[in-house]
């Protein structure tokens, strides 16, 4: 049984929407982890932003940012990243979900995050995550990964997903709890 559920799809597919609702709904069990989400200016994206399950914010990459690590336009902020991944207490054993979006190219410069996402994934606390439908290399080896459940969410079936995918995220908790 997997404790592990990936919900990927295509850029704008609804995926960010989508994990926040499922967490939205467990409001009352101890959850951590993160969003991600765009910064505009103007109307349009200039980089993107990281917001913790607590609320708290930092900017994980924008245009014009040098870094070692560019993915198309924008340069990702990985101490600053790596430093924000510090303050989350993803290995407390008494949290009840472990929340990430995403598992994406920008993240994955982050020797921190790679780590970060084995662990959470290799635990026995529940997690649910965002991932990149179309990248290889090391994040297609988390999508293949046989201890995951992994979904595909389009225009078309992301609101009927959501009743769905609740009850599994509460399967998973209560698996994991015992209760
Ligand atoms: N169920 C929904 N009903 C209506 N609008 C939605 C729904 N889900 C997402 N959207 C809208 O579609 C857009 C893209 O959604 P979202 O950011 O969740 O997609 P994403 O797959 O996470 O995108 P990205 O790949 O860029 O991270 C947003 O403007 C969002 O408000």
């Amino acid at each position: 049984m997997t404790q592990n559920l990936l919900i990927t799809g295509r850029p704008g597919a609804g995926k960010t929407t989508l994990i926040r609702r499922i967490a939205e709904s467990f409001g009352d069990r101890r959850l951590v982890g993160f969003y991600t989400q765009e910064i505009l200016s103007e109307g349009t994206r200039v980089g993107f932003e990281l917001v913790s399950l607590d609320g708290r914010r930092r900017v994980l990459a924008r245009t014009g940012m040098q870094s070692t690590c560019t993915v198309g336009r924008y340069g990702v902020d990985v101490e600053g990243f790596e430093a924000f991944l510090a303050s989350v207490p993803f290995s407390d054993p008494e949290v009840d979900l472990i929340v990430i979006d995403e598992i994406g190219k920008m993240e994955w410069c982050s020797e921190r995050f790679r780590r970060v996402v084995r662990e959470a994934l290799d635990s026995p606390t529940p997690c649910i995550a965002t991932i990149a439908m179309k990248a290889g290399g090391g994040i297609a080896a988390i999508r293949d990964r046989n201890d995951v459940a992994l979904v595909e969410i389009t225009r078309q079936n992301r609101n009927t997903m959501l009743p769905r995918l609740l009850a599994e995220v509460r399967e998973m908790m209560s698996r994991a709890t015992g209760a």
